[in-house]
């Protein structure tokens, strides 16, 4: 049968127009494919129906490159006018200048001119392992497509030379961590995802992701009856912080940064010089990265006084208490400080999880109680969560939100429940990545899957820098308040038995060693084994089989439905608040504007749909919350104001 040459071009009812090459066996890239693609290019960007673009090739292979039979024409003939005219028509104007994006679509391969077409696109979607190159040289030509100019941009110039002077190829893999490839996805979706991603441009989503968080940060400074009351910060002179682990030394050397007298307060001499000198670690590697000078360092030092009693506590501030999540000794501490400090210091923890009006039982002073959950490390991270009980005053949280800024933190003012807005709306982030693994899929490939779709660790390896003891110390507070869909997974437990605390002793999922990345450590498959013999939920004891979008949906999805609940109970004075918690505190992608705008470019609809399917199959877990169904079946998003207002 005749081989069909030529290019096509279908719209869908989305508005994308799909060019599609066809010149068996490699799409190259002869005349009729070059004029072809000139006409599909003008008439797409002529259409009003079309929206967006996406180039692809036919059978599985992107583009072999230009014809080399041209070449062999020329050399018989001396014809030079048997070459076509590509590089500024077709590839700039047409291409690069196109008014509407275009996405290349890339499976199999994309070589000399394909990849050069590819690289004219704004964006690239492959399929895993197709092969990228330039090996015009091999032919004694140049990349004459725009290559020699586009690559370096795309890849940096070392390694663009390398791939062309060396004709070397590289895989889709190894081109997404060069930024050559955008976006890596199975050959099944790459249609769908690379029209996806024409739309999102096209629609501005990355830039209006960006736009969103950048406003969304604004506003939460403004905390209704608080910073619109007329009332003033009080100066934060002196500051106590009581314990000196990673927490209280990060948050120690955050307020010394910002010139504030700190008293570093810890049971015994050894804990305290424990933490002194990890306040000073913390501040000779902000001199080793260029982040501080030495003489600045040295002056903030100079604010430090260490203690193991409340003798310098008359005269303080405030005092932020930063011990172990163990409720009878933060109470006790709660009450013995508020003996000790004037009236007028404001009593702060560092909590994660534990809640407040339970921590400050046994003073009086509740409008001083109130909740400043820094993030590790503290010293580094910007989100700041300020906790406020139904008691804490007005003038409290005012006073935190100033030293918070003071202290270049960016302060969300939340209201007090179990794992406040971001710990409460995240923790189904690991417990989705247990059931998945308990369901018998590989834990590694989960890991590789979300830190794919933008977050900086996959829930495992976060697992493991927390540290699973400290997983296990909250595991049953979470329990308790949320118990109606909770994951109960034996895995953690398991892996202390198995001495795996994490990177704090060096393995976990990961092995952990000094100087080189984490690397998986495949004698954990035999704890992920028993984990699985005593969940025993894998279907007639097979592991399912899912696609990677499939586990982006298992484990965002429930975080999304958590933040759904922290909306509905207003637990966040707006949705927006939600999304600079989720990227300052977890690391969301900001350009996917936050959790709570990021489900909403996904569409409630859908996603209360596919929780309610997962529920069906799989349990509580997944149960939609009240909230998003009712913004699901009503057309509203997420992001949309409740009627009554938050309750806070
Ligand atoms: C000299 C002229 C002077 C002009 C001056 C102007 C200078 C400016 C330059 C202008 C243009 C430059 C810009 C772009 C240049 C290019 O793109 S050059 C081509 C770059 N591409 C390649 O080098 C790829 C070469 N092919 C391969 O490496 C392999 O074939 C493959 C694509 C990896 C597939 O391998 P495999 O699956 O093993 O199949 P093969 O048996 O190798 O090939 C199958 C058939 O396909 C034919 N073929 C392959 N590539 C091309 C191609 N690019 N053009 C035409 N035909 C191609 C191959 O010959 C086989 O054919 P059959 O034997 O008939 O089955």
């Amino acid at each position: 049968m005749a081989k069909k040459i030529g290019v096509t071009m279908e719209v869908g009812n989305d508005g994308v127009a799909v060019i599609t090459i066809s010149n068996p066996p490699v799409n190259s890239l002869a005349s009729p494919i070059i004029s072809g693609l000139k006409e599909k290019f003008h008439a797409a960007n002529q259409r009003s129906d079309v929206k967006a673009i996406v180039l692809t090739g036919n059978g599985g292979r992107f583009s072999g490159g230009f014809d080399i039979n041209v070449f062999q024409q020329v050399h018989k003939t001396g014809d030079i006018s048997l070459m076509p005219e590509v590089s500024i028509d077709l590839v700039c104007n047409l291409m690069e200048d196109s008014r509407k994006p275009l996405v290349a679509a890339v499976e199999g391969l994309a070589l000399g001119g394909g990849l050069e077409l590819a690289m004219a696109c704004h964006a690239r979607v492959a399929a895993p392992k197709a092969q990228l190159g330039l090996p015009e040289l091999t032919l004694g030509v140049i990349p004459g497509f725009g290559g020699t100019q586009r690559l370096p941009r795309l890849v940096g110039l070392a390694k663009a030379t390398d791939m062309i002077l060396l004709s070397k190829s590289i895989t889709s893999e190894e081109g997404q961590k060069l930024g050559l490839v955008d976006a890596l996805v199975p050959s099944g979706g790459l249609l769908s995802t690379s029209r996806k991603w024409a739309l999102d441009i096209a629609d501005g989503h990355t830039a209006k992701a960006l736009v969103h968080v950048f406003f969304a940060q604004r506003a939460t400074s403004k905390v209704p009856n608080v910073t619109d009351a007329g009332l003033k910060p009080r100066p934060m002179k002196k500051v106590a912080v009581i314990g000196g682990g990673l927490m209280g030394s990060g948050i120690a050397t955050a307020l010394l940064l910002s010139n504030t007298r700190v008293v570093l307060k810890e049971v015994n001499p050894e804990y305290l010089q424990k933490g002194l000198k990890s306040v000073e670690a913390n501040l000779k590697s902000l001199v080793s990265r260029g982040k501080l000078t030495q003489d600045k360092a040295g002056k903030a030092l100079s604010l430090l006084k260490g203690v193991l009693d409340y003798a310098e506590f008359k005269d303080v501030d405030m005092v932020i208490e930063a011990v172990i999540e163990n409720i009878q000794l933060k109470q006790k501490i709660f009450k013995e400080i508020e003996e000790i400090c004037p009236p007028h210091c404001i009593l702060a923890s560092n909590t994660s999880t534990i809640d407040l009006n339970v921590i400050g039982e046994k003073t009086n002073s509740k409008d001083s109680i109130v909740g400043a959950h820094f993030f590790s490390p503290a010293h580094i991270m910007t989100l700041l969560e300020i906790v406020r009980t139904e008691n804490t005053s007005a003038q409290v949280i005012l006073d935190l939100m100033a030293l918070g800024k003071a202290i270049k933190k960016v302060p969300v003012v939340v209201g007090n429940c179990i794992g406040f807005a971001v710990n409460r709306t995240f923790f189904p982030y690991t417990q989705g990545a247990h059931m998945l693994v308990n369901l018998g899929v590989d834990l590694f490939r989960v890991d590789s899957v979300i830190t794919s779709f933008g977050m900086p660790l996959g829930p495992l390896q976060l697992g493991d820098l927390a540290g699973h003891g400290i997983g296990m110390a909250v595991k049953d507070i979470y329990a308790k308040a949320y118990g109606d869909r909770i994951f109960r997974s034996p895995l953690t437990e398991l892996l202390l038995k198995s001495g795996r605390n994490g990177k704090i002793n060096g393995r976990g999922y990961y092995i952990y060693e000094k100087g080189s990345k984490p690397k998986p450590d495949p004698s954990v498959l035999s704890v992920v084994e028993e984990s699985r013999k005593l969940t025993n939920i894998m279907p007639g004891g097979k592991p399912i089989s899912v696609t990677d979008k499939e586990i982006v949906e298992m484990i965002l999805f429930p975080v999304v439905n958590e933040a759904c609940r922290v909306l509905d109970e207003g637990v966040v004075i707006r949705a927006s608040d939600l999304d600079v918690a989720s990227v300052l505190g977890m690391s969301f992608p900001s350009y996917r504007g936050g959790i709570v705008f990021w489900a909403d470019t996904v569409g409630p609809k859908y996603i209360y749909e596919r929780l309610k399917r997962l529920s069906e199959t799989y349990g509580g877990f997944f149960k939609p919350s009240r909230y998003l169904e009712e913004r699901a079946m009503n057309g509203m998003l997420l992001s949309e104001p409740k009627a009554s207002r938050s309750r806070m």
